[in-house]
């Protein structure tokens, strides 16, 4: 079974920061994705825009190299290549200046979608969104891409969102969480809304508690600086997380179209409990084989910043009341596993031999790696032993299930570029969303700083602090094991 492409409408897309790692790692290799699969049409163009110096030829060997750097060889194909360069060329802008824009207008077409992705340091949002309008390059049809982070708090949120709303409408403003362009993010809402089996159980009186887990294996690497000014909640928690936990918590909303899943998701960060310190543990790694200590790694003895958070949480509503939500992220932890886990309440009552407290119905919704979901059910053991229970999974890895459709799933960023292309700010977070989760988020961080907590070390490769473990340990419960 191959998916259908259906092309996209023609557009330019106008990259600012073309020629940074985000556009060579992500933007530009997603879109010769794109190409190659026959959605973006020919008369597709695409403007790289920087400060540097180049000419349209210097820019296509720059994209040629970050192909054959960010992408394997099996998945250039030489004509495509080609192909895809001649559509792109290059503008010199300077973003808090004057040059370059009478270029760039120059580039802009009538009668095609005009898109522009803000691929740079978000002070630079403001000028460039300010610069286009009174150049008359984007009108009220166009549609700027913003990427994360979008502020560092509420109040540096708030006045991007007003930066943003002084040029732009909201149904123009397409913030990116790549988080939200993830193939099993969607199949969430999928598996939700489109099957009749979930939604009665979906609630506290049915669902034990909910564990989501983004571990990663990498450090902070060469983002130190940035890393160390943000940590793992504001860097991760304040946006993934959270639209994580929304996506699950969410009510049904009335039809899936952009306002009305962002609605219901408002309504859930808005009933979050603040978190309370005991609920909280902040970690550091330790150095160890596989490389230095976080504190080496951003170059600060005396660092304060958490590269791990576990914390338990609430939704106070009457859907989730006394049902916790535990969330965890880290650097350098033991596999590159992100997945949540439905935790079902026990049977009632046992017929059977067995203890409570086993909670064998476990739904897991597997994020990367080996994207795909399980149900874990009860069933008797076969065989003559008489009857005695063990626990099986329901196994349904999209790879098995999918087949070659599960090959082709685009990147996260390929499809939310060709979402904004077709206009659909679904899987986009809107300003009061995005300003509802640095509400919530901001008075935690204020609590612990007040407090001068010093995160825990943990060591590389392991699931965390110890203390991470004790969250669930307390309750009665354990986290499921990191695994690849
Ligand atoms: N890299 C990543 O993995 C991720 C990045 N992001 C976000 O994406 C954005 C870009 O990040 P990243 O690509 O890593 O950053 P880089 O520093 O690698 O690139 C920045 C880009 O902005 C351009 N630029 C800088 N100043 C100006 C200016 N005054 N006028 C015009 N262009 C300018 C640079 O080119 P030049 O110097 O030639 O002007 C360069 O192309 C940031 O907001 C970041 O937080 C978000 C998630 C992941
Ligand atoms: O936004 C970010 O996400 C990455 C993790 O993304 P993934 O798609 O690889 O799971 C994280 O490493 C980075 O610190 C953060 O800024």
């Amino acid at each position: 079974m191959v998916a259908r492409i259906i092309p996209v409408e023609p557009f330019d897309l106008v990259i600012f920061g073309g020629t940074g790692d985000l556009a060579r790692r992500k933007i530009l290799p997603g879109l010769y994705r794109r190409l190659a699969d026959g959605q973006m049409p020919p008369e597709a163009r695409v403007i790289g825009a920087a400060r540097s110096e180049m000419d349209d030829e210097g820019f296509r060997k720059l994209t040629r190299e970050s192909l054959e750097e960010f992408m394997p060889a099996s998945a250039l194909d030489k004509e495509r290549v080609e192909e895809f360069l001649s559509l792109l060329s290059y503008v010199q802008v300077d973003a808090k200046g004057d040059g370059g824009w009478a270029e760039l207008k120059e580039h802009i077409r009538p009668d095609v979608v005009h898109a522009f992705y803000f691929s740079v340091a978000p002070s630079l949002f403001g000028p460039i969104a300010e610069r286009l309008k009174d150049h008359g390059i984007a009108d009220d049809n166009a549609r700027i891409v913003v990427e994360k982070p979008f502020g560092h708090d509420l109040a540096s949120a708030k006045a991007l969102n007003q930066s943003l709303a002084c040029h732009f409408d909201e149904t123009q403003i397409y913030r990116i969480d790549h988080y939200l362009g993830k193939e099993t993010v969607q199949n969430l809402m999928a598996v939700r809304f489109g099957n009749m089996l979930f939604e009665p159980l979906w609630n506290s009186q049915y669902v034990d508690h909910i564990q989501i887990t983004v571990a990663e294996t990498v450090g902070v690497g060469g983002r130190g600086e940035y890393y160390d000014r943000s940590g793992a909640m504001r860097d991760m928690v304040q946006n993934h997380l959270l639209q994580l936990l929304c996506l699950i918590a969410m009510e049904p909303p009335s039809r899936y179209d952009p306002d009305a899943v962002r609605d219901e998701k408002l309504k859930v960060i808005r009933a979050l409990e603040p978190v309370r310190p005991d609920d909280l543990v902040r970690g550091q790694y330790r150095e160890g084989p596989d490389g230095p200590s976080y504190l080496e790694d951003v170059g600060d003895p005396r660092s304060r910043t958490e590269c791990f958070i576990a914390m338990r949480m609430s939704v106070s509503n009457w859907r989730w009341a006394g049902t916790p939500f535990y969330i965890r992220t880290g650097k350098r932890l033991k596999a590159r596993a992100s997945e949540i886990a439905i935790v079902f309440k026990d049977a009632p009552h046992s017929i059977f031999d067995v203890p409570q407290g086993r909670h064998s119905n476990v739904l897991t919704i597997r994020l990367q790696p080996n994207e795909g979901m399980q149900m874990t059910v009860t069933i008797k053991e076969p065989g003559p032993g008489g009857m005695r229970l063990i626990d099986v999974p329901l196994d349904m890895s999209f790879a098995e299930a999918l087949g070659e459709q599960a090959a082709d799933i685009p990147d996260a960023y390929e499809r939310l570029i060709m979402d904004v292309i077709r206009g659909n700010q679904t899987l986009f977070m809107r300003g009061d969303e995005v300003e509802a989760a640095w509400a919530w988020t901001d008075p935690v961080i204020a609590d612990w700083e007040a407090r001068g907590h010093v995160p825990s070390p943990y060591e590389q490769g392991s699931s965390g602090p110890d203390d991470a473990l004790m969250l669930l340990h307390r309750d009665g419960r354990r986290w499921r094991e990191i695994r690849p």
